[in-house]
Order: structure tokens, then sequence, then C-alpha cells
């Protein structure tokens, strides 16, 4: 069994279970696994625990949460020989979804007992390395809203975004990709996925492949009522592709220029503004264990 560290977010998730180091010592305990639970202090801690796992020859360092937690300790591994491991609890998911590790937290554990080890891209925007998704426009603006809203999980989720779906409007963008400039058009969402959904099986990019070496570009012009119904039922039922809804590009690299500030977000978490986006991809840079 590897020598495992697990990194818990006690603020992830809509039920914040109190007994996961309890259900992790029920697991790990009985294997005589070689294994230490550190449990978070704030925003941005999981990146110097995981950094410190690494760096003491932990061989995999588990995310216990969400999207968030799973960028935090993604980040701090990067670089590492220690693999990402994932304990969903968080909201959305989508990472650990995309990849198939249970949902059940006792079923997360018993394959991390034996885990497969493999590795993955790595996405990044302005500096900013991403695991699942990141984007422009809209999905942004709902991360930034859904982050002030003080309550979480799917329901608050759905309520902000139906009342910023009233107030947003598309914005002009130049996007350049693979280094030759392809379209002047206005940007209601913009999304770069590495793995192909938001999480909750909101699927952005449905054949999107965290190995293949490419960034899966969805971009939506414009959202009226009709197209947002489309987009709905696409991201649902896995085929917005297929629904013409949505257009679709393959690229390494791209850069986005906006004449006005335009928010973006990162698996996820509102980063703020901007008016140059660069995104790039970092072929097969972080181990996993799943
Ligand atoms: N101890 C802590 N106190 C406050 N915030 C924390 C703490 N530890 C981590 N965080 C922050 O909590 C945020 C939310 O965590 P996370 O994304 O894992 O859960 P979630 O939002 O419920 O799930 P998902 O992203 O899958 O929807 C992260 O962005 C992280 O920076």
């Amino acid at each position: 069994m590897p020598k495992t560290c697990f990194i818990l977010n006690p603020t992830a998730g809509p039920n914040r279970r109190r007994d996961t180091p309890a259900l992790i010592a029920q697991h790990f305990g009985a294997l005589e696994a070689d294994y230490v639970v550190s449990l978070t202090e704030r925003a941005g801690h999981a990146v110097e625990l995981a950094a410190a796992a690494a760096a003491q020859g932990y061989e995999v360092v588990v995310a216990v949460g969400g999207d968030g937690t799973v960028n935090e300790v993604g980040r701090g591994l990067l670089g590492t020989n220690a693999a990402l491991g994932i304990v969903p609890q968080g909201s959305g998911n989508g990472l650990a979804r995309h990849l198939k590790v249970p949902l059940d937290l006792a079923a997360a554990l018993r394959r991390l007992a034996k885990p497969d080890f493999s590795r993955m891209d790595v996405g990044r925007i302005n500096g900013h390395p991403f695991f699942c998704t990141a984007g422009l426009g809209f999905d942004a603006h709902v991360s930034q809203h859904f982050a002030q809203a003080g309550t979480r999980g799917l329901s608050t989720y759905v309520k902000v975004t139906l009342r910023e779906y009233r107030r947003f409007r598309a914005v002009p963008v130049r996007i350049e990709m693979n280094g030759q400039e392809l379209l002047e058009t206005s940007c209601y969402v913009l999304a770069f996925a590495n793995a192909s959904q938001y999480g909750n099986n909101a699927y952005i990019a449905p054949l999107a492949d965290l190995r293949d070496g490419l960034l899966d570009v969805c971009l939506i012009d414009d959202l009226p009522v009709w197209r947002a119904l489309k987009v709905s039922i696409g991201l649902a039922m896995g085929n917005l592709p297929q629904s013409k809804a949505a257009e679709y590009f393959h690229t390494a690299q791209a850069r986005v220029v906006a004449p006005e500030p335009l928010g973006f977000h990162v698996d996820g978490d509102y980063m703020g503004h901007a008016t140059e986006f660069d995104v790039e991809l970092l072929p097969l840079a972080l181990a996993v264990a799943v």
C-alpha cells in the first residue's frame, strides 16, 4: 500500500461530515497502512500541506473535498513525484466524477488502498493551474456571485445562476488558438475543459480527455432563452456538442483579448477580472492515483 497523506477540507461540500477522519482510520488503520490525515485551516492551506507531504515522501496525497480542494492539492504536487488521490466530499466533484472515483466515502477509501497510477494533463490560465475546467464569462460570473451567496450546495447554485442570467451580457473577444487568430466574436461563455464536466454531471465538454494533450474549448457566443434551454439540456444529457448550441475547438494554447474586463474562474473558483488571458496545457504534468 502506498504511503498516503489525506488533506481534508472541513468546509467542503453541502454535508460537512464530521466523521471522515474516523472513517479513514477504520478503512486504513486496519490495513496497517502508513497514512496521516491533515486538516486545512484556511483557503490555500492545502497547497502548502500537499507540497510538504510530497517532500516528506508520501506517494499519494489525497484531496478530501471538492474541486477547489483538488485544485489546491494538485498545485502543491506539481513538479513532485507524489500522485493526487481524491475522496470526493465537495458539492460538484467534477474531476472525481470524470475519473470515476466512487462518490461513496467508504468505496473511495477502499479504492485508495490499492490505487491505479497514471498521469493527467494540467491546464493553466494566466499562470493559475487548473485540473478540471477554467473559463471566462457567465460561468465565472456565477462563481463570483455563488461565492458571495453565504450558503453553498446545488440549490443555491441554481438560484444564483437563474438570477444572474437576467443580468449578465456577452462581451466581445478576440480569440487566438494554436498561434493563429481564429475569431472575433462575442463571449457569453468560453470554457477550457481538461475534464469533461463542471461537476454534478454538467458535461460542458463530454469528449474531453485528460490525457490527450489538448483542451476542449467550448464557445457560447450568446444565450437567449431558447438557447439557454438547449444548453441546460445538453449539459445534463452530455450531448451539448451535437445540440449546435455551442461551438467546439481543440487546442494546447489559447490567447483571448477583451476590450473590457471579463471574469474568469479556475476549477469553479472565481479568480478576478482581466482583459487578456493566456491559456496553455501542460501534458501529463500530474501523477494521479485513483
Ligand atoms: N479550512 C478552511 N476554511 C475555509 N476555507 C477553506 C478551508 N480549506 C479550504 N478552503 C477553501 O474552501 C473552498 C471550497 O472547497 P471545495 O471546492 O473543495 O468544496 P466545494 O466548493 O463544496 O466543492 P466543489 O468545488 O466540488 O463544488 C476551496 O476553494 C478552498 O480554498
